[in-house]
Parts: C-alpha cells; structure tokens; sequence
C-alpha cells in the first residue's frame, strides 16, 4: 500500500514533503521519491529504500518549485526495481509528474491500448505508467489547460481504467490534479492551511497523519469519482468526474495498514481497531466464559490497539510480551517470503517472565501467510508459556486482494483451503480464534454506521469492480513469491 502526497504552498515545498513521507513511511518501504514543478521545470528525485535512505541535503536543495507530490513505494505490479520507483514522469503534455497508491486490475489491455491507439509507450511493468500515461492522453485531447480539462481527463480515466487507485499529479502550468477510484477503495484526504496575506494552501495526502504533521487542516476526504485541482496559485476545484458507485473503502486499512492516529472516510483507525478488540474480547467470552487466560499479549505494533481491549472485557492482565527491534521494519510488505520469515526473529523477542508458566492469548491483527504468527506461537512455548491461544483481530484471509494489497496467489495465504482448525494445526496454537467478518464490519463503521460496503474481499472473495475468470492466473503467475523468485534469478 503505498502511501501518496501532494502540497502546493506558498514557498517550496520539498522539505515538507519529505516530512509527510515520514509519517506515511509504513505504507511503503521500498522505494521513495519527490517531484516538484515551477515555471518550465519538474524536478525529481527517486530511488529504492527509505526517504530517509533515499534524500540527503544536496538532493532536497535541488528540489525547488512550490507545488509537487511525493510517493512511498510497496509494489504491487511489476518489479521493485528503482526505475519503477515513483514519482513517473511524462514530458507530454506540458510535463506531468504522478503517484500512485492502488493497483489496476485492467493493466495489460490498457497498456496495449495506450501503445496500440494513444501511441506511447510504456517503459517498464508497472502499472502507474500505465495510469500515468491514460490520464495524459486523456489531457491532451482537451484543447486547453484548465481545471476543466483537467476533470475531463480525470473522467477518461475513471472511464478506462479498472481497480483500486488514487493519484497525485504536479501538471506544470497548472498545479496539483488529484483523483480517487469512483469505489473508493483506496484513502485520500483533502487539508487546507490559511496564512494571513497569503494565498491558501492546500495538501492532498494518503492519510491525515500527514496533514496533522504539517499544520494542515483536514477539510474532508476526497469523494470517490472525484477530482481535485489546486491551481498553483492555491485556488481550488473539485468536480465528480463520474457517477457515484458502490462505495466501498477497503477494510484491510483499518485492520493493519493504516496508522492509527489516522482519520480515515471520517473513522478514527484507532477506535475502529479498539472496537474490534471489544467484539473479539466478547466473542471469546460466549465461546469459553470460563476460560483460563492468565495474560493478553499483542504481537507488536499492530494489534495494541485491538489486544488492550480484548484484555479490559476480559478481565485479565495486558503484557507486553514481545519487544519489538525499532529498527527493523514491517515485515508483512517485505517484497520476499525468505526475507519475511527472517525479520520475524529478528524484529520479536520476547521477554520470558511474561510466558512462564501461564496460558497466554497472543493478539494480531491478522493472519495473512501466518508467517509471523507460527513463528511468534514457538517463541512463546520456548519461552515457556504452559498453552498459547492465538486470536486474529481480522477473519480468515482466504483470498487475493487485488486492489494494492500485494496478495495476488491464494496459495500463499496460510487459511486458503483450510479449516479454521487446520489452520490452528499448522501454527501449532492450542487455540485460535478469528474475529467474525460481521463483526469486523460493524467494529469498523462504528456507532456512526455510515459506510455499510467495505471493500473486504480478500475475507470473502467479493470483488466490487467484477474481474475477468482469468484474472487470478494470471496474476498468480506473475506475481507469486515463487514468479518473484524466478524472475530475480533471471536479472542475477
Ligand atoms: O501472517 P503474516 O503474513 O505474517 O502477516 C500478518 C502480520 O504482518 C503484519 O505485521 P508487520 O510486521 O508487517 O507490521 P506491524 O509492526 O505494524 O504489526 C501484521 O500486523 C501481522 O502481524
Ligand atoms: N501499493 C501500491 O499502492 C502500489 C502502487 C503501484 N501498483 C506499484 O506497484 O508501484
Ligand atoms: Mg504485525
């Protein structure tokens, strides 16, 4: 999941985007970039690692211009090569820098089109070159550059592209355009700050972390099918550049990928993780009321949230069990499983007081290829736990997720074609219990209860943009731990 920014302001802008890549650096740690426009020139500065890997002074003085946008990479479509990190950028027309959060499920028809009809060409195999170039086509065919035309391109490409997506784009001569999936699947946020005698500022951004870090005021979230524009002037145009869908944001933000000091379509992540811990605490209660946990223990960073409260309605001890190395990253959006499995133990190490002799409830937030979840359960007997119950604050992750989550082969998701205690069986737990998709839903929307449609479909398999019968084979094939392995041997 990627994370996406875009500021225009009044001064250059640089130092602040780096600052908001900062804050959304868990969406993304692969690779990292800035882009800012002024008069005649984009100025772009990318590569593979971190922002703080990726920047150093020389590169952030070179970034001048008072508009730009900024991205953090995890990959979902082709390679994690550098020459697909992001910002992508087009000379024509006028000069278009772009980021992309989300993945198109459409990629290989559009990518022809764009060669076949739009003749440009695609330079690698990622799929934001490929939404990069359909929205300047799309401009092109309009005769001025205008925030009008801007929304025009913005409806050719809802019109033409298919899956889950927002953008940011520094258009020179023009300013930041910005534009959300008519689902909404994917999050963008809209923040405003007003200085005295000045122009207004404006920030588009993943998530409202970014806005509360940089003196933003959140103003709302970005509709789906909408279109942004924020002249470099600082004068802003919204339009709905298509008819309003199904909406359906997708619930795996709220679940793990999101921060929780984010609002997110108008949900605190933080609340909507707390009560998903009620509704697991109040689920475990019905099963065994006469349980015997000693200790509720979260397994790092995630599940503190959901773990706290499964502890509180139970009425039992929280612990913090496993301390967490600082310095070793997410290992969920790691690009390799070797790579995973490795930083499991590297980033966990539990303190041995904690499991002595007690019967132990480890939280997570979810179970995906149970990666770390199999490892942590051995842990926590070695450490001398007398049983470990394992609880998922999500529900059995049985299917792909093809909308920017990088899960494209059901093979790999450890809950794929087994039962809930086959799954216990392979994590060697003594219990496990998952939240209820119903559960999930209504833990999430909240008392508010104004969003009844998530995108959930990697829990059960429904998938609101409708995909080809092929589509999974495909994508399977290319995009597998396996495909990926393969295919490093190959450029070795
Ligand atoms: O079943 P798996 O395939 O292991 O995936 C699920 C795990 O991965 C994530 O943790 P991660 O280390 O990425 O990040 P966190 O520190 O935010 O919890 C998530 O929170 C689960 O712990
Ligand atoms: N996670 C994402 O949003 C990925 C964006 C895009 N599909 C890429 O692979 O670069
Ligand atoms: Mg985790």
């Amino acid at each position: 999941m990627c994370g996406i920014l875009g500021i225009v302001g009044n001064t250059d802008v640089a130092a602040q985007l780096y600052d908001g890549l900062t804050v959304l650096q868990h969406r993304g740690q692969d690779a990292a970039g800035i882009a800012t426009a002024d008069g005649h020139r984009v100025r772009m500065h990318k590569g593979n690692g971190l922002a703080s890997e990726v920047f150093d002074e020389t590169a952030m003085q070179l970034l001048e211009g008072r508009y730009g946008v900024a991205h953090c990479r995890y990959p979902t479509a082709g390679s994690a090569g550098c020459d697909e990190a992001q910002p992508f950028y087009v000379n024509s027309p006028y000069g278009i820098a772009l980021s992309h959060n989300g993945n198109l499920i459409n990629t290989e028809a559009l990518r022809r089109e764009v060669f076949e009809q739009d003749r440009r060409n695609i330079n690698t195999d990622s799929d934001s070159e490929v939404l990069l170039n359909v929205f300047a086509h799309e401009l092109d065919t309009q005769r001025a550059l205008t925030p009008e035309a801007a929304f025009k391109a913005i409806e050719g490409v809802h019109r033409r592209c298919k899956g889950g997506y927002t953008a940011v784009a520094a258009v020179l001569g023009l300013g930041l355009v910005a534009f959300r999936d008519p689902n909404g699947i994917r999050p963008l946020v809209l923040g405003k700050r007003t200085t005295p005698d000045a122009n207004d500022e404006y920030c588009v951004a993943s998530e409202s972390v970014a806005l509360d870090l940089l003196g933003f005021e959140r103003m709302r979230d970005v509709i789906p099918g909408e279109g942004i524009v924020i002249t470099a002037d600082g004068q802003l145009h919204t339009r709905q550049c298509i008819e309003q869908q199904a909406f359906a944001p997708c619930i795996f933000e709220y679940v793990y990928f999101a921060r929780p000091d984010s609002m997110m379509d108008d949900i605190s992540v933080h609340k909507a993780r707390m009560r998903m811990g009620q509704k697991l605490g109040e689920k475990i209660l019905r099963l065994r009321p006469d349980h015997d946990i000693d200790t509720v223990i979260p397994i790092p960073d995630t599940s503190r949230d959901a773990a706290l409260e499964i502890a509180n309605v139970l009425g039992v001890k929280y612990r913090e069990g496993f301390i967490k190395n600082r310095y070793v990253g997410r290992t969920f959006i790691m690009p390799g499983q070797g790579e995973r499995v490795k930083s499991v133990r590297r980033k966990l190490n539990p303190i041995p007081l904690e499991f002595r002799n007690r019967v132990v409830l480890l939280v997570d937030d979810s179970i995906v290829r149970g990666t770390t979840s199999k490892q942590i359960v051995q842990m926590a007997r070695e450490a001398g736990a007398r049983k470990v119950y394992l609880a998922s604050a999500a529900p059995p992750v049985r299917h792909p997720n093809i909308y920017g989550i990088d899960m494209p082969s059901a093979e790999e998701l450890v809950a794929h074609g087994r039962t809930d205690e086959q799954v216990q069986d392979f994590l060697g737990c003594d219990w496990l219990i998952y939240q209820d998709l119903t559960d999930l839903v209504e833990a999430v929307s909240g008392p508010k209860n104004r969003i009844e449609n998530f995108d959930s479909s990697c829990f059960n398999g429904e998938y609101v943009t409708g995909i080809d019968a092929d589509y999974f084979d495909r994508i399977s094939q290319l995009r597998s731990d396996e495909a990926k392995k393969k295919k490093l041997k190959v450029a070795s």
